[in-house]
Order: C-alpha cells, then sequence, then structure tokens
C-alpha cells in the first residue's frame, strides 16, 4: 500500500461512516436550533386583547390593547392595536333618549369583533369607565345617569367579548390610571426610575398627577395613591378638578362675564369680529355653573369677541378662587397640591389644544409662548375662518382653550417660566395613546405585578445563542475524539 493510500485510508474525513456521522451531526445541529427559534416564535405570535370604552364628556372612543400570551404578567408588553372613535357626543348627553347612548357604540364594537381573532372573543375582557360627564348627570339627575348605564350595559352584553362592567370612574382613579399609562408606555416603572407626572384635561374635568417626595399623604389624605408596582412603592399625588375641563371651563369663564345678565358681552377670549347669540339657559344648563344663573331679563346675550390675550387671562383667573387654603400649600380652589417635581406629560386636550396652536414646543421660553397666543386671540375672526377649515364652533374656542391651558398651568397649578420646560405635550407614546384607559385595564387585569417577576437569566437571543454554540462545540469534541481514535481503530487489526 502506498503512504498516500494510507493516509487517505488513516484520514477518518474519508470514511462514509464519518461523512454519515458528520451529517446527522450537522442536520441534528439545524433541527435543535430551528425548533427553538419556531418553538418560541410561535408563541410569541399568539395575542391576548382587552378592550375599554372611554366613555368622555365629549365623545366615547374604544380602544383595544395587546400583548403576547405567554407575557401575560409580565413587563411593558401591552400596546395600543386599535382605537374607534363613537360617532356623536358623550353618553352622557343621551338623557332624554337613554338607549341611544348604547346604540351609538354599536359601530365601534363590531369593528372590535373584525380587529380581534373570533376564537379570542370569549376571553377578551370588556371594559366601560365614564367620567366627568356622567359624573356631572349623576349630580344633576342620578336617576338619568342610572338609565344611560343601563343602556350601555344593554349594549356591551349583546356582544361576545367578556363584559366586565360599566361604571363611573372615580376622579382619583381617572388621574391615577393616567399617571400608570404614562409611566407604563415610558418604561419607567419596571427600571424603578423616576416618574413623569401626568396633566390630562378633558371637556369635563381636568387631573394632575405626580409624585413628589414631600408628600406622603398624610396631608389630605384623599389627594393619596398607593401603589407597589414591580417591587416599587410609590404614594402619588392626584386632583381631578370637576368643572375645569376645557369646555366647562368656559361655562364657568361665560357664567363670570354674564353674571348681571347683560344682553350683550365683549368677551376677550374670542376673536374681534366674533359674533354669536347664546340662549342662557344653555350656557347655565350645567351644574358647574347653574347656581351662578342670573335673574334674566333677557332670553339670550350676544357674544362679542374682543381678541385679547392679557384679559381673557383676567377673566379666566376670576374663576379661579385663590383666597382660601387650610393646607401647607394650594393650588387654588382651597385643594391642597405638594411642590411641583419632575417631568410631566399633558396629553388629551391639551395635547389637541397646543399641537392646533403650533404650541407644543415647549423649548421655547413661556413669554414667547404668551406672546405668540397673544397674536393668535388678536387675529380677526374673518382671518381665522379663511386660514382653517375645521367647524367654526370648535375653530372658535381656541383662544380660549389655549389661554386656559396656559392659566391653570401657571395660575392655577404654579408652574413657572423655568419649570415650564418640563412638561411636554404629548398625544401618544410608542403608538398608545396617552390616557386612563391602559392604566385601568392594567390594574383590573392584575397585569402590573407588585414584585418584580422573576424573570430568566438570559435574554431569548443569548439562551439561542449559547445552546447553539454549546450544540457545536459538542459536536467538534464528538467528531475530534473520534479523529484521533480512528488510526487506532484503523491500523489494529493490521498489526495482527
Ligand atoms: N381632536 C380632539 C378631540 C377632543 N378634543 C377635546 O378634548 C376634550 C376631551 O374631553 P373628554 O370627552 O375626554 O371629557 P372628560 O370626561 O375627560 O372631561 C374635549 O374638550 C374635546 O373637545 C379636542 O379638542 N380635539
Ligand atoms: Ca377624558
Amino acid at each position: 500500500m502506498s503512504t498516500q493510500r494510507e493516509m487517505k485510508e488513516r484520514n477518518p474525513w474519508h470514511r462514509p461512516v464519518t461523512i454519515i456521522i458528520t451529517v446527522i451531526g450537522v442536520i441534528a445541529i439545524v433541527t435543535l436550533v430551528t425548533v427553538l427559534v419556531i418553538q418560541n416564535r410561535t408563541i410569541a405570535q399568539k395575542y391576548k386583547y382587552g378592550i375599554v370604552l372611554d366613555a368622555g364628556s365629549s365623545h366615547t372612543s374604544l380602544y383595544i390593547y395587546q400583548w403576547p400570551a405567554e407575557k401575560d404578567n409580565n413587563t411593558g408588553r401591552v400596546e395600543q392595536k386599535h382605537h374607534c372613535q363613537v360617532a356623536g357626543k358623550g353618553i352622557s348627553s343621551y338623557t332624554a333618549t337613554p338607549y341611544k347612548a348604547g346604540e351609538s357604540l354599536i359601530s365601534c364594537l363590531k369593528e372590535a369583533k373584525e380587529n380581534i381573532p373570533q376564537k379570542m372573543h370569549p376571553e377578551t375582557p370588556l371594559y366601560l369607565g365614564a367620567t366627568a360627564g356622567m359624573r356631572l348627570l349623576k349630580l344633576e339627575n342620578s336617576s338619568a345617569s342610572d338609565e344611560v348605564f343601563k343602556a350601555v350595559e344593554k349594549t356591551l352584553r349583546g356582544f361576545p367579548f367578556s363584559y366586565q362592567g360599566a361604571r363611573l370612574l372615580a376622579g382619583q382613579e381617572e388621574g391615577a390610571f393616567g399617571w400608570v399609562t404614562v409611566n407604563y408606555l415610558d418604561d419607567r416603572l419596571t427600571q424603578g426610575l423616576e416618574t413623569t407626572g401626568a396633566l390630562d384635561l378633558g371637556g369635563a374635568s381636568t387631573q394632575i398627577s405626580f409624585v413628589s417626595d414631600e408628600y406622603n399623604g398624610s396631608e389630605s389624605p384623599d389627594n393619596a395613591v398607593s401603589f407597589r408596582l414591580y417591587g416599587y412603592d410609590y404614594t402619588l399625588y392626584t386632583h381631578s378638578f370637576l368643572c375645569y375641563g376645557k369646555d366647562q371651563a368656559l361655562r364657568l369663564a361665560l357664567a363670570h362675564q354674564t353674571k348681571s345678565g347683560p344682553t350683550a358681552i365683549t368677551d376677550p377670549c374670542f376673536h374681534n369680529g366674533y359674533n354669536e347669540t347664546r340662549h342662557y339657559a344653555a350656557v347655565y344648563d350645567s351644574p358647574c355653573v347653574s347656581d351662578q344663573k342670573p335673574q334674566i331679563v333677557s332670553e339670550t346675550f350676544i357674544h362679542l369677541g374682543g381678541g385679547n390675550f392679557t384679559q381673557c387671562q383676567e377673566v379666566i383667573k376670576s374663576i379661579f378662587n385663590f383666597t382660601s387654603c387650610r393646607y401647607s400649600r394650594c393650588s387654588f380652589n382651597g385643594i391642597f397640591q405638594p411642590p411641583l417635581q419632575g417631568q410631566f406629560g399633558a396629553f388629551s386636550a391639551y395635547f389637541f389644544v397646543m399641537n392646533f396652536l403650533n404650541l407644543t414646543d415647549t423649548s421655547v421660553p413661556l413669554k414667547t409662548v404668551m406672546q405668540k397666543l397673544s397674536d393668535y386671540c388678536a387675529t380677526p375672526w374673518t382671518q381665522i375662518k379663511k386660514e382653517h377649515d375645521i367647524p367654526l364652533k370648535y375653530l372658535a374656542e381656541y383662544c380660549f382653550s389655549g389661554t386656559y391651558i396656559l392659566t391653570l398651568m401657571m395660575e392655577g397649578y404654579n408652574f413657572t417660566s423655568e419649570t415650564y420646560s418640563s412638561i411636554k405635550y404629548i398625544q401618544k407614546i410608542k403608538n398608545s395613546d396617552a390616557g386612563w384607559t391602559l392604566g385601568y385595564m392594567l390594574n383590573l387585569t392584575n397585569m402590573i405585578p407588585a414584585e418584580a417577576p422573576d424573570s430568566p437569566p438570559l435574554t431569548y437571543t443569548s439562551y439561542v445563542s449559547v445552546v447553539t454554540v454549546m450544540a457545536i462545540l459538542l459536536f467538534v469534541i464528538f467528531i475530534l475524539i473520534l479523529y484521533s481514535l480512528w488510526p487506532k481503530f484503523n491500523t489494529e487489526p493490521k498489526i495482527i
């Protein structure tokens, strides 16, 4: 036998058995890795869903949330899948025909059916939370509010989801869940990072919620909400001002200007040239102002615009009461407020209004923001109408709403020109709307654990990599052992 042939025979790579072992080994490794990847991906692609209806004073919105099925009790994975805006007004406006409040929700619920796989419908929780519009209706006419809830419940039960109830949220809940949403989406809770305060402006109420080192809940306990989330304790300061949403605040401002029952007013919060006839009965048709209704001489008054930001600020200041405070410090109306702390996210109408006015950039000095708003308010109504194509009822109110926002923040909550830049106007965080609905669902589905969940020591990618490298290593070792033993097997028979 030639040396070359001998070497060839001794080299196990030329033996069919070695080739077969190698092929089997490679197939085993590829199968192992494929199974690891596919097995995990199939699970990750399955989602669970939850639906929350936000029955606000001005309108109702339906939100669908989704999260990976295996992350039920895990961190930061719930996201907004779909949003549907219910046509028409808020459910509290259907007092004369409550069944229509129920019917108004049907088309969004049908959309929800289309957006959630059918087999998941029965296990998808469905919640409805009503806010300040229904709070006011309950104050005004509690049996009418019961009728509206009954009608809404009837509609919700008619859908194949897991109905979990329709209820009135307390102001503290609305504020606290808005805070949870913002901090959950920003991933601040799992990390125990300094939290962001939440400013929510609705049509009928407004909420402020933040953590202050100087607040432990002992002063004014009604304003405290305590949580233990992912192993961290929080005591949140929160307050909801009923009647201080932007639509009710406008009524308060109009009430202030029509105290004496005039036949015309020149309102500095509306543009020059604005001229509308208003019914006293309509303006005062709300528990926020009904007790201020003047002894009427006339049924209507003419609402004229004056277009003056500074005077508008004065009118708005007059709807806040700064005279009495039985605590160490107050915001307004005798409500306790600890010192402001940290960053704030301002959402809902804060965002809509400031975005319309192109004033969402809070790195712009407050003085400049005020100057721009002042210029906007001073723009004649005819020109405003030419420049914007939106319903006039909404268009007319932006000067008031912008001025209200700045006055509420600066005079009401005690932000300063320095701290103004700690506010960010936000609509969405990572594709989910900022608002109370997500926090509400996370809470009711127990999706935020009190203690930090035990997480696997490796991430999924590292886990697959480690297993793959180890499999290859073992295989190589196996081949090397085989290789080192082969010549002996090969040569031994020849010795004999
Ligand atoms: N695109 C939009 C949507 C709502 N909004 C306003 O945002 C406010 C939402 O309030 P809401 O209906 O949630 O009322 P609350 O029950 O929260 O007080 C209303 O004043 C709406 O007019 C807006 O200015 N622009
Ligand atoms: Ca709202």
